[in-house]
Order: structure tokens, then C-alpha cells, then sequence
């Protein structure tokens, strides 16, 4: 990790009317880091990075209460996320940080092709020739493995698999190289094999484009296969962070511990061995 982070949340606060989504959450993202956050249904790990994003208040009653979202720039400049013009959010958005969500079916447009899509995503930012649009479109369908991209590319999204239109939006989320990629639950809805080789992919292209990645996840096996460093968190409050072995190794919180005896193969780990990968829910990569 570089010494400066990429990303540096400080004093996060969100609040839904007077109900605290987050609450006072600190945390840093280190340059082509995977930071997973993790925690219980409702611990606000969605509220972070919607706020991350900034569309919090733009798609939801929420508020950002107070707190700092610092994004360092490619010039070495900062940023506050909290406190930058709509105008500068929406250069941040897609660009230099993009998302993935759970249900791409939800966040694909039915009437148009994945390759209309694909485009569009990467002509918002950068203007480009209808060729070369057409053209990066089809890279970026390679790398995310969509086999078959020249016909693909003129398919709806009821036409592909659940696992395709996953990559969809994963090629969408690069279209701009952005170098933050928060992926909230992209593996959720997708059966065992398919997650499998989704995170695979994340590796892969974290590995390729070098973007540092925030994966979302309460499932501590998808953890144990992808993340560098975990923050944990309950009831909206940061409970603990630390590198993937030591969380697995030598959990300091009781929540924590709780969270990895649910997970017994990974629970029982004496912490002698380098948590590599894992192999989990029988999903081994
Ligand atoms: N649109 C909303 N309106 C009102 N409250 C919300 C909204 N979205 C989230 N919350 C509240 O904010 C808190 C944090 O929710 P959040 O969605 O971030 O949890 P989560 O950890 O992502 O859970 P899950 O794993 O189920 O997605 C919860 O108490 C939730 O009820």
C-alpha cells in the first residue's frame, strides 16, 4: 500500500430521519487493495458505500450527517467526497470510483442491448467514435470472459445467464478504469459455481487494471477468497479491521469470532498457515 490511501473515510455518519445508518466509521482503501466489509444484514455496510458513491441522498431519505470521504486523484491531490460540487461528483461517479450491484437484472435496461449498454457506460465520460466505442466494448466483454462478444453484444439481458449479465455489469463498471470498484453482494444471487468464477474474475482484473476493489459481502467464505484487508461491522458501528489472516487467525472481537464460527472450516483455522485462498462452500477456484 502506498503511504497516502486512495481512499479515506473519516467520522462517517448516515442517518435515516433520526435513525443512525452508519455511525462515526472510519476506514482506509490502500492502492489496488481488496477490502471486504462485512457484518450482519443491516449493519450499514450498503449505507457506506452508497455514501461512498454519493448517491445516498440521491436515491434514498438518507443524510450524511458528518464525516470526511477523502479520494486521492491521479495528480496526488484530495478530494472530500462530502464536500465537492455535484458537477465534480458525477466526474467521480463511473469514472474514477464505479459500482456493481447484486441484481444486475435490476440495473440492466431491458430495452436495449448489453453492447448499447456497454457503450454508453463507456461513452458518458469519454467521448469516443462509434467505432471505437464498438470496439472497446468488445475488449472489455473479453475481459470480463463473455465468451462470444461479436454476438453477445446484440443480445437483451433476458437473453444471458445470471452469471453473463453479472459480467455485463462488471464490464460496464471498467468501462472508464476506474480506480475504485465497490461491489456490493455481486456474488448473492448466483449459484455456487457462477460466484466462483466471479470472484476469479475480480482477482484476475484487480491483478490486470490494478483498481482496489471494496466487496461487500456477509458471507465470510467469499471473504476468505478475495479480500486483503476486512473491516467488520454491527448495528451501523465499525467493530474491527485487520489483514484477512489475522481476522481469521486471531479475531479480536466476540463478534468477529461469532461471524467465523458460522463458517466452521474456517472458524477452526490455528493461524499457522497463510490464509491464501480458502477453499469454501465448496466453491474452490
Ligand atoms: N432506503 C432506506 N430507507 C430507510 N432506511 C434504510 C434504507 N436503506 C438502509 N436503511 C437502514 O440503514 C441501516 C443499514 O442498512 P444497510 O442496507 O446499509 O445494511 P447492510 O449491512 O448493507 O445489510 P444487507 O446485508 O442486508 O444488505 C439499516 O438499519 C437499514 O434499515
Amino acid at each position: 500500500m502506498s503511504e497516502q490511501p486512495l481512499l479515506d473515510v473519516r467520522g462517517l455518519t448516515v442517518k435515516f430521519g433520526d435513525s443512525v445508518a452508519v455511525d462515526d466509521l472510519s476506514f482506509t482503501l490502500g492502492a489496488g487493495e481488496i477490502l471486504a466489509i462485512v457484518g450482519e444484514s443491516g449493519s450499514g455496510k450498503s449505507v457506506t458505500a452508497m455514501s461512498i458513491m454519493r448517491l445516498i441522498e440521491l436515491s434514498t431519505t438518507g443524510k450524511i450527517i458528518s464525516g470526511e470521504i477523502n479520494l486521492r486523484q491521479p495528480d496526488g491531490s484530495v478530494i472530500d467526497l462530502c464536500r465537492t460540487s455535484e458537477s465534480q461528483l458525477r466526474r467521480v461517479r463511473g469514472n474514477a470510483i464505479s459500482m456493481i450491484f447484486q441484481e444486475p437484472l435490476t440495473c440492466l435496461n431491458p430495452l436495449y442491448t448489453v453492447g448499447n449498454q456497454i457503450i454508453e457506460a463507456i461513452t458518458t465520460h469519454r467521448p469516443a467514435s462509434a467505432k471505437a466505442a464498438h470496439d472497446r466494448c468488445l475488449e472489455l466483454m473479453d475481459m470480463v470472459r463473455i465468451p462470444e462478444a461479436a454476438r453477445r453484444i446484440r443480445q437483451y439481458p433476458h437473453e444471458l445467464s445470471g452469471g453473463m449479465r453479472q459480467r455485463v455489469m462488471i464490464a460496464m463498471a471498467l468501462a472508464c478504469e476506474p480506480r475504485i470498484i465497490i461491489a456490493d453482494e455481486p456474488t448473492t444471487a448466483l449459484d455456487v459455481t457462477i460466484q466462483a468464477q466471479i470472484l476469479s474474475l475480480i482477482l484476475d482484473l484487480r491483478d490486470r487494471i490494478g483498481a482496489a476493489v471494496i466487496f461487500i459481502t456477509h458471507d465470510m467464505g467469499v471473504v476468505a477468497e478475495v479480500a486483503d484487508r476486512v473491516l467488520v461491522m454491527r448495528r451501523s458501528k465499525f467493530v474491527e479491521e485487520a489483514s484477512v489472516m489475522d481476522i481469521f487467525s486471531n479475531p479480536q472481537e466476540a463478534y468477529t469470532k461469532d461471524l467465523l464460527a458460522a463458517v466452521p472450516r474456517l472458524g477452526s483455522m490455528s493461524g499457522k498457515t497463510k490464509p491464501e485462498r480458502f477453499v469454501v462452500s465448496g466453491a474452490a477456484l
